[in-house]
């Protein structure tokens, strides 16, 4: 059986609570909830648990990260820079934030956050109590090997890199180290990501929940087996990239209808991140929310059925597909 936690964003909750009738349960907690005995810790409740039917195992989760906690970061990239953006959203000090790269071209947007920077990777290691691990997954071995002697048991070592397994990491890693596997997607930067994350053999949940308050601003944060994280890269963090395409060919079509560019594109991303949050926040399924715009008859009817001529649904799956053996390939390296 999967156990799966969620750690939903603040604002997120804050909005959902407001329309929440008595006793009306979350229905998209209570929806993964269904898929196995599960149980869902609240992160932004001191202390609260909200149980949601068979209740497996039980965190103990605080509002915040200790503010004391100490983070490293081993690569100054684009995720790493999304990850401590939407930290330093809850209470983490950029103070407590240190970031390493071997060159200086990426490091200036930290420092422009007060986040200190390094060239020297074990120098992050042996400062940080939590570690996050973010260059590509080809150079893990090679920045594993170099740090390993410098890393204590009493530390969370969590890796981003897509594809790269538990196996490997704790193979490449002390024995007994606390690691934990993290997909995240990019907009951590402005706390909407959505993060699944699978903890190695010696991560224990209490492990977990440090990451998930340390997280907690990033987005949507959710504990699941790792045979998910690969599914989870294909479908949210590869799947980023495919809502922008989405984006850009929207507007790309009012262009040619006429509309100026830049008027079509900003509407285009008002569009996305408007049918975004509606589909989240109403708890919907999205053939519902389709069939709430389309008029019989109508304009939208007509340009679904040109999109489903055109395959676009067994395109999109088909690319989550990939993606996801991708991701898969890229563990068996
Ligand atoms: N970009 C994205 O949307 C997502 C990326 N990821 C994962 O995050 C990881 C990083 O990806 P990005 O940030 O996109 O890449 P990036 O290319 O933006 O950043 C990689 C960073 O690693 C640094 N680096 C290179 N060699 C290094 C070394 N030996 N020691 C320390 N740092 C070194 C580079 O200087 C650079 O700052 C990858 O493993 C990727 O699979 C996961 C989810 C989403
Ligand atoms: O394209 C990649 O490999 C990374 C992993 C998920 C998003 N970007």
């Amino acid at each position: 059986m999967h156990q799966i936690a969620v750690c939903k964003p603040a604002i997120y909750r804050r909005r959902r609570r407001r329309r929440r009738r008595p006793n009306e349960g979350d229905r998209r907690s209570t929806e993964i909830a269904e898929s196995a005995c599960c149980f869902q810790a609240i992160c932004d409740e001191p202390f609260a648990l909200t149980q949601h039917r068979c209740v497996s195992t039980q965190i103990k989760m605080d509002q915040y990260a200790d503010p004391q906690l100490k983070i490293g970061f081993i690569g100054a990239g684009n995720m790493a820079f999304g990850i401590a953006k939407g930290m330093l959203s809850g209470n983490v000090l950029p103070i407590n934030i240190k970031v390493s790269a071997p060159s200086s071209t990426n490091q200036g947007r930290f420092q422009e956050l007060g986040i200190s920077v390094t060239h020297s990777n074990t120098e992050v290691v042996s400062g940080s109590d939590v570690v996050f691990v973010a260059v590509k997954p080809h150079l893990v071995p090679l920045v594993l090997s170099e740090v390993s002697p410098h890393v204590q048991q009493k530390q969370i070592i969590v890796s981003v890199a897509a594809g790269v397994t538990l196996a490997l990491l704790e193979e490449l890693l002390p024995e007994n180290s606390i690691v934990i596997r993290l997909m995240p997607n990019l907009p951590c930067v402005v706390q909407e990501g959505a993060l699944l994350f699978a903890r190695g053999a010696n991560a224990k949940q209490e492990d977990g929940a440090v990451l998930c308050s340390l997280l907690r601003c990033c987005g949507l944060v959710v504990e699941g087996p790792e045979a998910w994280i690969d599914i989870h890269t294909g479908m949210s963090g590869s799947g980023v990239a495919f809502v922008y395409l989405f984006a850009e060919a929207l507007a790309e079509g009012a262009v040619k209808m006429g509309m100026p560019s830049a008027l079509a594109h900003s509407i285009a991303s008002q569009t996305v991140l408007g049918a975004g949050r509606l589909l989240r926040d109403s708890g919907k399924h999205p053939a519902q929310l389709r069939s709430d715009v389309c008029t019989p008859g109508g304009t939208t009817i007509y340009g679904l059925h040109t999109l489903e001529q055109g395959g676009v649904r067994a395109s999109v799956m088909s690319a989550v597909e990939s993606a996801t053996e991708k991701a898969r390939e890229l563990g068996r390296k």
